[in-house]
């Protein structure tokens, strides 16, 4: 075994931080200039489930999501991935936490030069280096694996429908293999079919990967659907956290009205209706 190989299996094995938790924000803090966007944050993330996190626009679930990866510094707080406080790592040992998420980007965010195939090498040539032969068998698996024909995978992003071009981009996030994959509103611009099928998605890559999974979502069929558990920011912190039936059940004014409001009883509607 290398030593580099050695250290990602070491990586691997590092006990998550006490009851499978993956993820672990503690009193998060970040600012911009005299802005607080998140104050003295707390949230866990548990392995094997999906997620949902949800909030009022401008509330701070896209600063919070770009935290977790590293690419916004917080003022104050811990970040541990795996049980490792993400500030105490090296480069290296950061490199190898980094191979173990996957992120969706809002929008797809696929490169509009590049096939669905080159695509989904971006983040295997980054970390990984192997032959072309056999990148090009591993990334056709993952064509496979979110449901895409194989004849996709040599069409670049113009050519795809919105719903291909997200399946395109989470087979991207799945490139590496990760524990936990960061999806930023993944259904935003399907139809409602488009949309259900993608959350039947991230459901199977659960059930049968093991996969974690962290979904920002405005989306409130997903919530309900897909999410085992969501959480709700507000007033700079997770301000509820629980089940779907925990939320219905929640008298926070924005929860009340996001969740038993007159656009969620047309999907959920009330048992006295
Ligand atoms: N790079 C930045 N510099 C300064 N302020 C920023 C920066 N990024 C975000 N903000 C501010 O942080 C706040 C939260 O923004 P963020 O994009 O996280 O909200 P959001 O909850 O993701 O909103 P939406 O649901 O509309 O996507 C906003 O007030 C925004 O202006």
């Amino acid at each position: 075994m290398t030593e580099h190989q050695h250290d990602n299996e070491a990586a691997r094995q590092a006990p998550a931080g006490g009851d499978d938790i993956i993820l672990q924000a503690e009193g998060v803090t970040v600012r911009f200039g005299t802005n607080t966007v998140l104050e003295n944050l707390s949230l866990d993330v548990y392995r094997g489930e999906i997620l949902g996190f949800v909030g009022a626009s401008g509330t701070g679930k896209s600063v919070l999501l770009r935290t977790i990866l590293g690419l916004v510094p917080k003022a104050s707080g811990t970040i541990r991935m795996f049980g490792r406080n993400l500030a105490e790592l090296s480069d290296q040992e950061r490199m190898l936490i980094d191979m173990r998420q996957g992120v969706l980007f809002q929008h797809g965010a696929l490169f509009s030069a590049l096939t669905v195939l080159e695509n989904i090498q971006v983040p295997m040539r980054e970390y990984i280096d192997l032959p072309k032969k056999l990148m090009d068998e591993l990334a056709l698996l993952k064509v496979e694996l979110v449901g895409l024909p194989r004849a996709a995978a040599n069409k670049y992003p113009s050519e795809l429908s919105g719903g291909m071009i997200k399946r395109a981009a989470l087979a991207r996030a799945l490139a590496l293999d990760p524990d936990i994959v960061f999806l930023d509103e993944p259904t935003s611009g399907l139809d409602p079919i488009g949309a259900a099928e993608f959350d039947e998605l991230v459901i199977k890559m659960r059930d049968t990967m093991g996969l974690t999974v962290y979904m920002v979502t405005h989306d409130l069929d997903s919530l309900l659907t897909a999410c085992d558990r969501i959480a709700v920011l507000g007033q700079k912190r997770v301000l509820v956290e629980g089940t779907a039936q925990d939320m219905m059940q929640c008298d926070e004014p924005w929860v009340k009205s996001y969740f038993r409001g007159k656009r969620a009883r047309r999907i959920v509607p009330s048992e006295d209706a």
